[in-house]
């Protein structure tokens, strides 16, 4: 058996085959990004990356990696992301790391997007993970409470020393324990009529591959792809 990080790994490892030298690449934040950003390092390629967190920008900065900003490129090729949880449909949820809403941008910027994951984040159902919604702080207790009131059993997300996080917009982050989501889109399209509500980490008909590392490797591709 191997282990989750190992797994995370071997789905990096088959992602840097989609990037080729000269692509303007989008780069998601995480510890399975962590191992892609390696594997670019390693093999030297030059590509430009659109940084989706000050985190990622920072570790592109350590591994020599090219960063541009957004607003500076005309497109983006490529995006490669984790993701907290994904179903059998690859819709997915993410923002475990607080950094949703420049990866939901990100995302939908990119010609094509790719996930990868280990094995033990893929569900029939999203709701398992915790779902984040970014919120604008003021007001945030008014939402908290609508939210519990509803029955979506948020919990605003806290640091170490108990204080509110604050994700790279200055936003916080209430995650909706919700355990089973029945059905992502209209919760997706509730939350997005919230005053105060930024961004929230349902990602759904985003990916169009996600390569999921495990025993064996496997690899999903989205065929109709809808269109906005
Ligand atoms: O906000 C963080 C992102 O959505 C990450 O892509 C997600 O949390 C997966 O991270 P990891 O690869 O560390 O499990």
């Amino acid at each position: 058996m191997i282990t989750q990080d190992e797994k995370k790994k071997r789905a990096a490892e088959v992602a840097v085959n989609y990037i080729k030298d000269g692509m303007v690449v989008g780069l998601g934040t995480g510890s399975t990004v962590m191992y892609l950003l390696e594997a670019i390092a390693r093999q030297g390629l030059k590509i430009s990356g659109v940084t989706t967190s000050k985190k990622t920008s920072k570790i592109c900065a350590s591994l020599g990696i090219k960063v541009n900003d957004i607003d500076n490129v005309d497109h983006i090729d490529v995006t490669i992301d984790g993701a907290d949880e994904v179903d059998v449909y690859m819709n997915g949820i993410k923002g475990g790391g607080a950094a949703l809403l420049m990866e939901k941008i990100v995302a939908k910027n990119s010609k094509r997007n790719i996930w990868i994951v280990d094995d033990t984040k893929v569900h029939d159902i999203l709701g398992t993970f915790p779902l984040p919604v970014e919120v604008v702080p003021y007001g945030s207790g008014r939402l908290l409470k609508k939210f519990n009131d509803k029955g979506l059993k948020p919990i605003l997300r806290m640091d170490k020393n108990k204080l509110p996080i604050v994700t790279d917009g200055g936003h916080y982050i209430i995650d909706l324990h919700l355990n089973a989501i029945d059905n992502p889109q209209n919760l997706a399209e509730y939350l997005e009529r919230q005053v105060g509500v930024v961004e929230h980490g349902l990602f759904l008909d985003v990916a169009d591959v996600i390569i999921i590392g495990g025993d064996k490797n496997i690899i999903k591709e989205r065929k109709n792809r809808m269109t906005e």
